[in-house]
């Protein structure tokens, strides 16, 4: 066995699939992603394991069901596509999720979790109680009501923050970030040829906030800079993150068995051992 990641222990496991690992650029589903990751994270919970799937998709999904091709910018727009897609799309994991028994339950937050206690401690014991249940709880915005305005920012504005949050709130052990690149390049590898796959990063700093040019793809709202932004939160509260490819969610089984892939946020320095 070649060099490996010691993450240990992985019990409480937070995965973030972006909308750019579920809806093809053509605006279709990606089927084969969507029942892949029903069925592992079914198999996850199966060997004890608790699951939380916090998956964007929403306005992508609802720009599909309306067949529009390129994303609205005007907020009533995008909180009524949000509202008919976040639907459709717990429609469709219900059904994936169901093809091996696994009962899955809808999460949408807004950043009063972080402000309210009360809101705090509510989702705290949601959360408790589904993971005695065994149920993969599925987390998004909610777009339909979240503002950001001034005295009131409710809204995360993207999901790798949320994600981030998510897996502070229940102290996961791992997030692992899904997207539609292998990990984070010492450049958006898009625009720059030779950039170089970073294996391990232990501190976001400038260079890196640099590195993550560009804009994300063409349905999702995050890009490089907000899982930068995640993966700071993470660490600012000593956990860890992947970030991986989501083209085949059965690198989740690779990601969990330590093998040497994506990138791993870390503030561990010493997270390999030789096998
Ligand atoms: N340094 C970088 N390393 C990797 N990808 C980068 C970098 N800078 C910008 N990107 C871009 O970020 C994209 C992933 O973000 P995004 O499309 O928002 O994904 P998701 O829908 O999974 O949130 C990549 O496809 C790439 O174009
Ligand atoms: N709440 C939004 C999430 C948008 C978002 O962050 O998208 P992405 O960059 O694909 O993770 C939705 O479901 O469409």
């Amino acid at each position: 066995m070649g060099k490996t990641r010691n993450l240990l222990p992985l019990q409480r496991i937070v995965v973030k699939v972006g909308t750019s690992s579920l809806i093809y650029a053509n605006n279709q589903l990606n089927l084969h992603a969507i029942t892949r990751l029903a069925l592992v994270l079914s198999d996850l919970r199966n060997q004890g394991k608790e699951v939380v799937l916090v998956s964007s998709g929403a306005v992508g999904v609802g720009m599909n069901k309306l067949r529009l091709t390129k994303r609205p910018t005007v907020t009533p727009e995008l909180q009524a596509l949000s509202a008919i897609g976040q639907s459709e799309l717990m429609g469709i994991y219900s059904r994936a999720f169901g093809t091996y028994n696994q009962t899955v339950a809808q999460v949408l937050l807004t950043q009063d979790v972080l402000h309210y206690p009360q809101s705090h401690r509510n989702v705290l014991n949601t959360f408790d109680r589904l993971f005695q249940l065994g149920i993969v709880p599925i987390v998004n915005e909610n777009d339909a009501i979240s503002v950001a305005e001034f005295g009131h920012q409710t809204t995360f504005g993207e999901n790798d923050q949320l994600a981030a949050t998510v897996t502070n709130l229940l102290d996961a052990d791992l997030l692992i970030v899904l997207s539609d690149i292998d990990g984070f390049y010492s450049a958006n590898p898009h625009d720059v040829a030779n950039a170089q796959l970073l294996s391990e990063i232990h501190q976001i700093d400038q260079t890196l906030i640099k590195a993550a040019g560009g804009h994300g793809s063409q349905y999702g709202t995050g890009g490089m800079v907000t899982k930068l932004k995640a993966a700071k939160r993470v660490l600012a509260q000593q956990q860890q993150m992947v970030l991986a490819n989501g083209k085949d969610p059965q690198i989740i089984y690779r990601i969990l068995a330590g093998e040497t892939i994506g990138t791993l946020f870390t503030g561990r320095q010493l997270a390999h051992r030789v096998g």
